[in-house]
């Protein structure tokens, strides 16, 4: 294209990183004054010449003889959209399918009651419910690439070489959307994470945090805060949304090296 190469001095992972950040914290970096203002200009200018290449290409696509990449894209997205319309809208999670959320508040009632908060120790008797958390991370896959690791010598992977330094991102939504150990990936169902009699089922291939040496040092912070905030606020509410669940959507609205979910209005009404 004839767009002036903005990215071209920064790594590719740089940019990508730079993107997302603006986008999830433009707020606060707008005030901040630096470089990186240059870099929100330059990205609104490849976000436009983006946007006016796709239009060109929906204009003249025709699936059945791309012309380039991009026509392989936008193919791919059509037939991927007409796939998900049969997926069940699980609106956030906890409005649809109704048994999934009342099954849930019957655990609270019934572990914790309505007398005192929840606290950490109730998740071990609290199998459904953790099972409905890990369901919720492994379907929303929030970080689906981790984060951009370099291999620190040359590693024989199957029948690639990967050269010393070179740039890897370990794709953790392919674990998290293993067929065989989440039989049918795409839908959303605590039973990937239950026993037949209803006892928690442990996965290894449940990695949101990713695995090894660097993984998140947040895990345990954030799978505590998960928890306890999801169940105070169904303890106390009940949570439904302003518009008729099927017009919601759950499609991330940026998918890149996060998957940010949408927002949408709900009311929280009290039990
Ligand atoms: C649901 C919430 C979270 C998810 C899904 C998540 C996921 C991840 C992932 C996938 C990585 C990359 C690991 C790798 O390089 O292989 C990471 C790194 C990291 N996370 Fe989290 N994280 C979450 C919450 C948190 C919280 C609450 C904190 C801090 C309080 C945190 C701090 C970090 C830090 C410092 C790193 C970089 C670690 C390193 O490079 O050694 N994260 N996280």
């Amino acid at each position: 294209g004839d767009i002036q190469d903005p990215p071209g001095r920064l790594p590719v992972t740089l940019l990508f990183l730079s993107f997302q950040l603006y986008q999830m914290f433009s707020y606060i970096l707008d005030y901040l004054p630096g470089p990186h203002n240059n870099l929100f200009i330059e990205t609104d200018a490849i976000k436009a010449f983006v946007a006016e290449e796709v239009k060109l290409h929906q204009a003249s696509l025709d699936p059945s003889a791309p012309q380039d990449f991009i026509d392989c894209f936008l193919s791919k997205m059509q037939e991927v959209r007409r796939h998900n319309i049969n997926v069940p809208i699980i609106t956030n999670l906890l409005w649809n399918p109704r048994d999934l959320r009342t099954k849930v508040q019957e655990e609270i009632d019934r572990v914790v009651g309505r007398s005192r908060r929840p606290c950490v120790a109730d998740r071990t008797q609290m199998p459904y419910t953790d099972a409905v958390v890990h369901e919720i991370q492994r379907f929303i896959t929030l970080i689906p690439m981790s984060l951009p690791h370099a291999v620190t010598k040359d590693v024989h992977f199957r029948d690639y070489v990967i050269p010393k330094g070179t740039t890897v991102f370990p794709l953790l939504s392919t674990a998290l959307y293993d067929s065989k150990e989440f039989p049918n990936p795409t839908e959303f169902n605590p039973g990937h994470f239950l026993n037949q009699n209803g006892t928690f089922r442990k996965s290894e291939f449940f990695i949101p945090f990713s695995a090894g040496k660097r993984i998140c040092p947040g895990e345990g912070l954030a799978r505590m805060e998960i928890f306890l905030f999801l169940t105070a606020i169904l303890q106390n509410f009940t949570l439904k949304p302003v518009v008729s669940p099927e017009e919601l959507s759950i499609t991330p609205t940026l998918s890149g090296t996060g998957n940010v979910p949408p927002y949408y209005q709900l009311c929280a009404i009290p039990r």
